[in-house]
């Protein structure tokens, strides 16, 4: 029985049994990411100080300049999950084609991959303003015993065992979902330790904040102006409050505990929207679903989108269900 003060090793060793392949693997892989994050969070509290703020010189496939801490991250999180025996292949947003893990024993004997976003939010990073890490867990479809191959990362999202996202903001929160609901736990700095502190988080099926970049606002499609001119006008429980942080996870949290929408739609300029479907949309997706929320592209559901590309783009809107079912209806009778 989940209680407060737990701690988030002992959470996941007395959950093992609801997880589907209750083997310790599992186990162990989210105990690695728990150990990543420490690590990340370290640098991410002190990047003031140090020469870790600013761009790194290079970019990453997606055109984007690389940011010293995103290129820290990714690294982290790599040897990390690398060291522990664990996985057979990892997919970063900074890395452009996946990365072969082969278990100690040469034989190609993991059986999980894992689908990053290592560091959510990067245009916040210079700024002291909350950003994350976003995870994604699958179960290899290809032969244990053999390398990984692109198609067990190209899994349609309803085929994840796990995914989440640690959020580096006024305190750091590590939230996940094996499937069995979301629980939230917290980082005491002082112990170094996550303690349960939001259990069985839930969407509100209503809110009252919608999140959203207007400056794109011309270029969205007429479905998604109609639903920001609905959000706004001044009738019954609205107009509702526009909060929009820059950081999917940090918009999201905000929006999982006080009921809202987060929206990210194609535009002129993007096409297919700006966020990516496996280490993004995805993830995100799932926990909203398991926390009684809703993500669809606007007409599709998230989970339901076979992926064709380790970094293609999908419209992304997420958040309390009445909400995300309105704006829904909004693209269709647009
Ligand atoms: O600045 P924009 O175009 O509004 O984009 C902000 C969105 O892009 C993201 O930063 C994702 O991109 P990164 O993973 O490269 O940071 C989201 O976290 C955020 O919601």
């Amino acid at each position: 029985m989940a209680h407060k003060k737990q701690t988030l090793g002992e959470f996941i060793i007395e959950n093992q049994a609801s997880f589907k392949y209750s083997s310790g693997e599992l186990s162990s892989l989210l105990n690695s990411l728990r150990l990543a994050a420490k690590i990340v969070n370290h640098e991410v509290n002190k990047a003031g100080l140090v020469d870790i703020i600013g761009a790194a010189g290079d970019t990453n496939i997606q055109g984007e300049d690389q940011q010293k801490l995103d290129v820290y991250a990714n690294d982290k999180f790599i040897q990390t999950l690398t060291k522990r025996n664990i996985v057979c292949g990892i997919a970063s947003e900074e890395e452009d084609d996946f990365i072969t893990i082969n278990s100690i024993d040469e034989s190609h004997g993991n059986k999980y991959v894992v689908l990053i976003d290592p560091l959510d939010g990067s245009s916040n990073i210079d700024v002291n303003v909350s950003v994350g890490t976003i995870f994604s867990i699958y179960r290899r479809v290809t032969p244990v015993g053999t390398p990984v191959k692109i198609e067990d990362f190209l899994q349609k999202g309803s085929k994840q065992v796990a995914a989440g996202y640690i959020v580096y903001g006024t305190s750091t929160m590590l939230v996940y979902t094996t499937g069995d609901g979301v629980n939230g736990f917290t980082l005491n700095p002082a112990i170094g330790s996550f303690y349960l502190s939001h259990p069985k988080m839930e969407f509100p099926e209503d809110g009252n904040i919608y999140s959203v970049n207007e400056g794109n606002y011309i270029q969205f499609p007429q479905g998604i102006k109609d639903y920001i001119k609905y959000c706004q006008k001044d009738e019954g429980d609205r107009p509702y409050t526009s909060r929009y942080i820059g950081s999917l996870v940090s918009d999201f949290h905000r929006n999982m505990i006080k009921g809202g929408i987060y929206m990210y739609p194609q535009s002129s300029k993007n096409p297919k929207g700006k966020l990516r479907l496996l280490y993004e949309c995805n993830p995100m997706a799932f926990l909203a679903e398991q926390a009684n929320g809703k993500a669809s592209d606007g007409f599709t559901r998230i989970m339901d989108i076979q992926p064709t590309e380790l970094h293609e783009r999908v419209p992304f809107i997420c958040g309390s269900r009445n909400m995300v079912d309105k704006c829904e209806e909004f693209m269709k009778n647009a």
